[in-house]
């Protein structure tokens, strides 16, 4: 990637997301063409606004690279047996590839319980402890989280070196922080994982060649978590009083200090759902022998 000045470059992940979806596009016509359609499901209980948000999205990138989507929307007090016989119809469907399950999940769901319930050839967000564990192991024939996979593939996209290079990840939830830093540690990346116990924060931060911040704190990360010419990559979606989007990074406070930060909407975000196409195509091709 050619970038004009080694200070305060945007990357933005439609580029990212456009490079994914061309690709799967010709791969979804090459399946339709045998008579195969890629299905997503999403099983979605209750209406939570984050919920909601990252739906719309993925329906739309699916929509537009022709894989077929159907949402199960369930009451937010949906007892465990039904949520564990949905997903059981799910397994047994010939026609779905991959479902989504938004989390967290209500309180009254059992997580330890439900994550086993997901075969995992169709888990596409790495629910099911076996997919995890691949990611840990550094096993590729799984389904790494789609936001963790994300931030990958932007670092990958624009040529970010991550060999030997110190990288601390803010977060340490196993949809994101977790997962996102063993996928780096994978890449030989030097890897510090920071969370809400972590003393003396932007100390951690800022000694970091790349900062990826995954806490679900609005402009948390402030011009003292950033080193000079470090890369940042701003996970957080966080919606603000006037209704807008905004990061975990303060990105006016950092853009002068930073080689490259991705933005917030317009960054990791819009490359999630793009992975999860990609990762619904996967699965269909792995359960038609393709
Ligand atoms: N771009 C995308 O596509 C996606 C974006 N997101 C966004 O990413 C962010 C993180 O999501 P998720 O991982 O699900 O969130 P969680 O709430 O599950 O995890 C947040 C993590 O941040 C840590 N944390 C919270 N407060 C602090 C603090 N003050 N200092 C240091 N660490 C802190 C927590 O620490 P501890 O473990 O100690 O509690 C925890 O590990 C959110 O903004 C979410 O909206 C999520 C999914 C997709
Ligand atoms: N199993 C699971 N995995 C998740 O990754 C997960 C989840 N559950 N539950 C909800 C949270 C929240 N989340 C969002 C993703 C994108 C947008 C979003 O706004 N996306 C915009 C783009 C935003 C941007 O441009 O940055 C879009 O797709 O068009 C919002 C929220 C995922 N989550």
């Amino acid at each position: 990637m050619n970038l004009t000045s080694n200070r305060g470059n945007i990357i933005k992940g439609k580029p990212v997301a456009d490079k994914i979806s061309e690709s799967l596009i010709k791969e979804v016509d090459e399946l339709v063409n045998e008579g195969i359609t890629p299905k997503l499901a999403i099983v979605r209980a209750g209406s939570r606004g984050d919920d909601l948000a990252y739906e719309r999205g993925a329906l739309k990138r699916c929509q537009n690279i022709g894989i077929d989507t159907e949402v199960f929307e369930l009451p937010e007090d949906i007892a465990q047996e039904e949520y564990i016989d949905l997903l059981k119809k799910i397994n047994n469907d010939k026609n779905i590839h991959g479902v989504l399950c938004f989390r967290p999940l209500p309180k009254q769901l059992d997580e330890k319980v439900i994550k086993y319930a997901i075969c995992p050839e169709k888990d596409i967000d790495c629910f099911n402890p076996i997919n995890f564990a691949k990611v840990v192991e550094g096993d590729k024939s799984g389904f790494p989280p789609c936001t963790a996979q994300a931030v990958l593939e932007i670092l990958k996209f624009y040529e970010v070196e991550l060999k030997g290079k110190k990288v601390t990840v803010l977060g340490r939830s196993n949809v994101v922080g977790k997962p996102a830093a063993m996928l780096l540690l994978a890449e030989h990346a030097t890897v510090t994982i920071c969370h809400s116990r972590t003393i003396d924060l932007p100390k951690v931060a800022s000694d970091a060649d790349i900062l990826v911040a995954a806490v679900g704190k609005a402009k948390m990360a402030t011009a003292d978590f950033v080193k000079e010419g470090a890369v940042v990559v701003d996970v957080g979606i966080n919606i603000t009083e006037d209704g807008n989007l905004c990061g975990d990074v303060d990105t006016d406070g950092v853009i002068d200090k930073v080689s490259m930060i991705t933005p917030v909407p317009a960054g990791v975000g819009s490359v999630t759902t793009s992975i999860l196409a990609k990762h619904v195509v996967k699965a269909c091709k792995l359960q038609n022998n393709r």
